[in-house]
This record gives structure tokens, C-alpha cells and sequence, in this order.
């Protein structure tokens, strides 16, 4: 496939809004390059390979300014303005060549898969004088390129392609290529463990989705989630009349990997964090199994009295955002297990939560740095809520319930109603914080002025794959906060609504939704403005009332993994029903 023929695709995407009609067009493009989806399925979100490689191109913004200032002859100041009139290295790329550069001997145009292999070695370009290398490469990149393709060159390189193509999109394009006939939940299921484009359309390919999706070694799954409920009876009730209650440490997601000698971490976005834990990789290396994943919660404890701190008040103390490695420096980590996925060449998903626990009670053993979460199991609603009052006191932030039934699978990357979280209940709050993605922002007036002054938020609307604005929100940010702002957003502002945005509220910049904010609300309110769960409330749609900051970036969590519309509507209910009840007593 020749990189125009790509651009084509990109030029159409872009141009949609809808999504239904982007996933047509990328399920096309798949099925008629079937031969080279491996790729397609990267460079369709501006990547080379899946998320939790961590490859990145490398190349600054300055090196591509003085790229296209060698090739076209363009002035410093000539940049900066338009730069700053179209707000993205790619357009200005386009502008600029549009004007006349330097031009090729030979003119063999540029095939997908000389791109995707020049921009994989890219990545392995590192150390003193790798500036220049892709410096060099770009240049020839661009004298091989017409300005079109430039644009979407320059857009990839710095990794701001922005078409709005979600992990959600691929996989039901993919799909729909490959195998429309079998259900969406099979192929997410399979994304969830191994969460590479690429390898699922493989497995579609060849027919082999069927084969039960399950981990793999050194492949970070997407971790399995819990629910609300307002009440612990509720909770026991919904999980069968009797369920397991753990404590909620309030620390960072860790899931373990090792196989032999090897061992590596990853984080609740599938980072790898490895280096971030190191007496935690000592430890677990003494764990008598040949290979094992394991899934579990790092909190900082202290060393003279073990006792555990909220991680978040550890972080936020500190002004920075969740930023493990200098912590530990003073503070050591302990990692509270609760499951066990994989063990000696066996994936366990598939087995009830009571037989994961017994393996992993039987596989780990307990030290100063390893520990199993601490766990009842009860039918009694008054034994949970004395067992809640104990993980309260003991620095935890509430319990995690989960079901002991059969079908207690461990299911990748959902929620599902096999785990149910409950945390202590404010009265006259939402109990829960929020997680949020930045869709917009206003500018500040007053002291605020020069610096953002409020933000609109939206949930994920995944049926949809739509972010849905939820609120309006202006309290809690400190001075320090609104001006790291520009710093947070400076890529991401454009003054075009995104194609993955769904908002009435009109605000002064719109943001590529990329960043998710941590909030705490009062209630959730019906609005005629806000667009959250639309289609399940009816005319209106929902808002959170008198939102705040709590100071918390989650930069663990990827933009879909967001306060879903769903879950905001779920709250809503509860709310109404609770206050049903205390209006009718
Ligand atoms: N015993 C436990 N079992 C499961 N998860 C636990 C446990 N203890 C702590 N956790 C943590 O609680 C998280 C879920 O609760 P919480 O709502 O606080 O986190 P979140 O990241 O904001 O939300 P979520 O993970 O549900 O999107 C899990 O992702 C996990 O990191």
C-alpha cells in the first residue's frame, strides 16, 4: 500500500464525526489491505507498536522546526506565527511545503510499510548524537513526501495524529472485517488480556478468537474492575447473599509478572513500572512458582510501625502526582496481593475467585514486603460493616466486595458485578470521587486572568465511544494548579470540537481528550445542557453539581477508562432511590 493511499484513509476519517461511519471506513481499509493489517492497526492511532511496548519516536518539536526551516527556507519568527495561527506542527508542515522545498532525485513514492519500518528504527535510535540521526531521517522522510503526506508525517512522528480512533473503534472495525458474526464482548475479551491491536486481528484473521482468551506472561492484562452500591446489605444481596469482603488499600494497582528469574510490573495503564519497585522485585523473586501473574495494590506503609498511608495524601502532600520512585526513596512499599491470574503455564481466569485465592494463598508467602489482602467472607451485613469500620482504621479507604459464587471468573479490563467497592459515606456527597477527561477550558478572569480559570469535563460514553460533558468545574484548583495547566494541556488545545466529543457547552478552547482529572461532587443533577447519559435519561441529560478538584491528575488512566456515562447514571439512580427513602420516612 503506498503512504498516500494511507493518508486517504486518514483524510476520510477525520473528516467524520460519526462513528459508525469512521468504523465503516476503517473496517474497509483493513479488509482491503488485509495483507498488511499488522500496521494498519498501529499507524491508524499514530503508533508503531501496542501502548504497553513503551516505544516512542523521540523526535522534539525543535528538531522538526529546523527540518522544515532546511527544507523550505522559512524564518524562526515565520514558524512561530504560524505556528501559533494553526496550533500544530503537521499543518504547518503542510503550509510551509506548499510553499516549495527542496525536492527529491527519486521520486518513488513512499509505501505504508517503508514508513512504519523508517519510524520503527526511529525508535531505536537512542544516545549522544540520535537528535541528529532523526533529524536526518525526518529530512529524507519529507523530500520523499508530498505535502500531504508531510502533514500526516509530522503529525505521526510527534505522536499528535488526533483522528479520534479509540482502542474500542479498531477492535470493532477489525471485527467487523474479519468476523462479523461473532459477538463484540469475544474480541474485547481478547484485547482485554493482550491488549495489542495487532495481535487481535491476527487471531481474527486466523480464526482463532474462539480459543479462550486468557494471559500471557510479560503481556500487561487490562485489570479487572468493581462496581458501587450505596450499602453494604446491598452489596451482600447483589453478590448472592454472601460474598468476600477485602480490604481497599489506597495505594496504585500493581500486577506482577515473572517467569523464572525475570520479573516486571506493570501499572493500572499498563505501564511497565519495574523500576519503580525495586525491593518489591526481590522479594516476589523468592515466590516458589516457575511462572505466575499476579495482581495486587503497592502502598506506602511506615517503616517504624507498618502502619499504612493513604498514598494519595502521600502524593498530594508532596505537590506532585502520583509519582512513586521518590517516594519510596523514604517511605518503603508493601504490595497487598488479592489475586493470582496465571500460574506455571495455566491461565486462571477462568477458575472462581475462592480457587484463585487458595492458589494464591498456597503459591505466595507472606513477608514484610508481600502480604495477602486482608479478607473475610460473610453473609451478615453487620459483621461487613464492623469489618468496614476495621479497614477504616486500618488506613484503608473502604472494602472491595466480591463474589464467591462459580462464575466469580476474573474478568479483564470490566466492571461486571463480580467486584463491588464501597467507600465511607459523606453525607450529602457523592461518596466516590470521579475520574474525569478534560474536554475544554475557560479562560480565568480576575486573578485568573492570563491562566485557565474553569474546565469542562466528560464521562465516557463507551456504547457510544463518546465523551459526553458532565460539568463545568472552576473550585479547588490552587494558583499553582491553573498555571501548570498550560504546561498539561499546550499540545492538546485546538479551537475545532473533537470528533469524539459530545458537548453543548461551547467552551473558549477545546482539548483533545487526553488528560483525566480526579473530582468529588456533591450530586448528580439532571441538565438540559450537559449531554452525559443522554440516551438512557431521556430529554435531558446528567451534571454534577458543585464539582472541585481534589488535586489529583490520574495520569494511571487512560482517557476510556474514565467515570463512565454509565456509572454516572448508576450514581444518579442510587441517588434518587436513597433519597426516595428519606423523603417517605
Ligand atoms: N482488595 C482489593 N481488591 C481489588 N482492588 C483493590 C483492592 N484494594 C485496593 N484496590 C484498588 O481499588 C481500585 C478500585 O477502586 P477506586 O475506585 O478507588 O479506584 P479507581 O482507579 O479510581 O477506580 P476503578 O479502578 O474502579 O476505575 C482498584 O483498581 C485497585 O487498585
Amino acid at each position: 500500500m503506498l503512504l498516500s493511499e494511507f493518508v486517504d484513509y486518514l483524510d476520510r476519517i477525520s473528516g467524520t464525526s460519526k462513528r459508525l461511519e469512521m468504523n465503516e471506513i476503517m473496517k474497509q481499509l483493513f479488509l482491503e489491505h488485509r495483507d498488511e493489517v499488522d500496521i494498519l492497526a498501529y499507524l491508524i492511532q499514530g503508533k508503531v507498536a501496542p501502548d504497553y511496548s513503551g516505544l516512542e519516536i523521540g523526535i522534539s518539536e525543535k528538531t522538526v522546526m529546523r527540518v522544515l526551516r532546511n527544507l523550505t527556507g522559512a524564518t524562526e519568527n515565520e514558524e512561530i506565527s504560524l505556528f501559533a495561527k494553526t496550533g500544530d506542527l503537521g499543518e504547518m508542515a503542510e503550509e510551509l511545503l506548499s510553499r516549495g522545498k527542496q525536492t527529491s532525485f527519486f521520486n518513488e513514492p513512499l509505501t505504508l510499510d517503508e514508513f512504519f519500518k523508517i519510524l520503527l528504527k526511529m525508535t531505536g535510535v537512542k544516545g549522544q548524537g540520535s537528535s541528529g540521526t532523526k533529524e536526518a531521517m525526518l529530512t529524507d522522510l519529507l523530500i520523499r513526501s508530498t505535502k500531504r503526506e508531510s502533514k500526516y508525517i509530522v503529525k505521526i512522528i510527534t505522536g499528535n495524529l488526533r483522528v479520534g480512533v479509540s482502542d474500542a473503534s479498531i477492535i470493532t472495525a477489525l471485527r467487523l472485517a474479519f468476523k462479523p458474526e461473532i459477538e463484540q464482548s469475544e474480541v474485547e475479551d481478547a484485547f482485554n488480556f493482550h491488549p495489542d491491536p495487532a495481535y487481535v486481528a491476527n487471531l481474527l484473521l486466523n480464526d482463532r478468537i474462539n480459543e479462550s482468551a486468557g494471559p500471557t506472561p510479560f503481556i500487561p492484562i487490562k485489570v479487572m474492575l468493581a462496581e458501587r452500591l450505596q450499602s453494604l446489605a446491598q452489596i451482600i444481596e447483589k453478590l448472592g447473599g454472601i460474598a468476600a469482603l477485602e480490604y481497599k488499600y489506597d495505594g496504585l494497582r500493581i500486577q506482577i509478572h515473572k517467569r523464572g528469574n525475570e520479573i516486571r510490573t506493570f501499572s493500572r495503564g499498563n505501564e511497565e513500572t519495574t523500576k519503580q519497585f525495586p525491593e518489591i522485585i526481590e522479594t516476589v523473586r523468592k515466590v516458589n512458582a516457575d511462572t505466575v501473574i499476579l495482581d495486587g495494590e503497592a502502598v506506602p506503609v511506615n517503616s517504624e510501625t507498618g502502619e499504612i498511608y493513604p498514598f494519595q495524601d502521600v502524593s498530594r502532600r508532596r505537590g506532585r502526582i502520583y509519582d512513586l520512585p521518590e517516594v519510596s526513596e523514604e517511605i518503603p512499599i508493601m504490595v497487598f496481593l488479592f489475586d493470582i491470574i496465571y500460574l506455571n503455564g495455566v491461565p486462571l481466569n477462568g477458575k472462581s475467585y475462592t480457587e484463585r485465592r487458595k492458589m494464591l494463598l498456597e503459591t505466595v508467602g507472606e513477608n514484610d514486603r508481600l502480604k495477602f489482602a486482608t479478607q473475610i467472607i460473610t453473609k451478615s451485613s453487620e459483621e461487613a460493616e464492623k469489618f468496614f469500620e476495621t479497614s477504616i482504621e486500618s488506613g484503608c479507604e473502604g472494602i472491595v466486595a466480591k463474589s464467591v459464587q462459580e462464575n466469580s471468573i476474573y474478568r479483564a479490563g470490566n466492571r461486571g458485578w463480580l467486584w463491588i467497592k464501597f467507600k465511607r459515606d459523606y453525607q450529602n456527597e457523592i461518596s466516590d470521587t470521579l475520574d474525569l477527561v478534560v474536554i475544554g477550558a475557560f479562560y480565568g478572569h480576575g486573578r485568573r486572568k492570563g491562566s485557565f480559570g474553569a474546565l469542562l469535563l466528560a464521562s465516557y460514553n463507551r456504547e457510544r465511544d463518546m465523551f459526553e460533558s458532565v460539568c463545568k468545574i472552576g473550585s479547588g484548583f490552587t494558583d499553582e494548579n491553573l498555571s501548570e495547566m498550560k504546561v498539561i494541556f499546550s499540545n492538546l488545545i485546538t479551537d475545532k470540537k473533537p470528533s469524539n466529543v459530545d458537548s453543548e457547552m461551547i467552551p473558549d478552547v477545546w482539548i483533545y481528550p487526553e488528560k483525566v482529572i480526579q473530582i468529588k461532587g456533591a450530586e448528580i443533577t439532571l441538565s438540559p445542557v450537559h449531554t452525559c447519559a443522554k440516551e438512557l435519561v431521556g430529554k435531558n441529560g446528567l451534571a454534577i453539581r458543585f464539582p472541585r478538584f481534589t488535586g489529583t491528575w490520574r495520569t494511571d488512566k487512560k482517557v476510556e477508562d474514565c467515570t463512565s456515562s454509565v456509572e454516572i447514571y448508576e450514581l444518579f439512580k442510587m441517588q434518587k432511590k436513597t433519597s426516595y427513602k428519606e423523603d417517605s420516612n
